[in-house]
């Protein structure tokens, strides 16, 4: 098995590494590439934690060599946000980043399971898509926007919330990443009644989040150290599903159901990827609201991402 994390230098790709290194199983290759001079510096120093996973570091020009035989690539590669700016803000810069780097994945191993972190997610998954369908190399099975953070941050707050243990608290978060088109399913938490107004205020800061963490860290990035768990997390539950362990994880995929084209679903993953898209149950009264009020949003997210690719 081997593992790609592109943008491997940055603070998302350095501390998802570092999980990576102590977490995988033994004799998996995980191959960090980054434009950033000191990627293989990054290599050597994870090199000598030991584990029985072998990492190597690859500069700008070697991205070929990076995912050659790749199974999983890791995208966190690009610019986060700064206070004050949206996800959508990173557009501009984001996409082509997307682009090329996909473009890397479909010459080089067509076949692996692309996961992408770099925001907007809500677009740049559409922007992958098209760039692979245009390698004639796509497969929606083996494509997904991670947004795992979304799932482990309304863990969190439930669990202080209600002074349980979050490990032991599982909430549903379907739909995009960002603002209004994250939604927290909280109507589905087994064993914990909320008030409307907890439900309402609950939704919203699962919902800020991210911007919670841009604006604590003043212009310094946004979210790395949560992000690496969120997707390590799906990283090794990819890899279990690889070697035949039945796992569910939620994460942003082709659906083509009436939602929109991409939405985050609970996903039955296998050796090949998606095994199934699985219902995401009924929705409370808030929800469907919810749901309802954001979807135009997405769906125009998505529309940019494919616009992109396209014209
Ligand atoms: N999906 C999610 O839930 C989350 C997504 N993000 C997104 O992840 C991305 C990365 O965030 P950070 O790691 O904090 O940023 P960072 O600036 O610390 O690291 C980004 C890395 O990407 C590298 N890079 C830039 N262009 C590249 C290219 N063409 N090829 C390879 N590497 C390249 C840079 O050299 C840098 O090392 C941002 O777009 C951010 O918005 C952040 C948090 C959560
Ligand atoms: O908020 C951001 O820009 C980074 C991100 O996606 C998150 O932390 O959820």
């Amino acid at each position: 098995m081997k593992v790609a994390v592109l943008g491997a230098a940055g603070g998302i790709g350095q501390a998802l590494s570092l999980l990576l290194k102590t977490q995988l199983p033994a004799g998996t290759e995980l191959a960090l590439y980054d434009v950033a001079p000191v990627v293989p510096g990054v290599a050597v120093d994870l090199s000598h934690i030991p584990t029985d996973v072998k990492v190597e570091g690859f500069g700008k020009d070697d991205l070929a060599k990076a995912l050659s035989g790749s199974d999983i690539v890791l995208i966190p590669a690009g610019v986060p946000r700064k206070p004050g700016m949206d996800r959508s803000d990173l557009f501009n810069i984001n996409a082509g980043i997307v682009r090329n780097l996909v473009d890397g994945v479909a010459d080089n191993c067509p076949e692996a399971c692309v996961c992408i972190i770099t925001n907007p997610v809500n677009t740049t998954v559409a922007i992958a898509a098209e760039a692979l369908k245009a390698k004639g190399v796509y497969n929606k099975n083996k494509l997904f926007g991670v947004t795992t953070l979304d799932v482990i941050r309304a863990e969190t707050f439930v669990g202080n919330l209600r002074g349980l243990n979050p490990a032991n608290v599982h909430v549903p978060v379907i739909g995009g990443h960002s603002g209004t088109t994250i939604l927290p399913l909280l109507s589905q938490v087994e064993g914990v009644e909320f008030t409307d107004e907890e439900v309402a205020s609950l939704t919203t800061r699962i919902q800020n989040a991210g911007t919670e963490v841009v604006e604590a860290k003043a212009g310094g990035g946004s979210a790395t150290l949560s992000m690496g768990q969120a997707a390590a997390r799906f990283c090794l539950s990819l890899v279990s599903a690889m070697r035949g362990e039945n796992v569910v994880e939620y994460t942003y995929v082709e659906t083509n159901s009436d939602d929109a084209q991409f939405f985050s679903h609970p996903v039955r993953l296998g050796k090949n990827g998606v095994e199934e898209i699985l219902p995401y149950g009924e929705l409370s009264d808030f929800e469907q609201k919810a749901k309802e009020s954001m979807l135009e949003g997405l769906r125009g997210d998505i529309k940019l991402g494919v616009e992109f690719v396209n014209n």
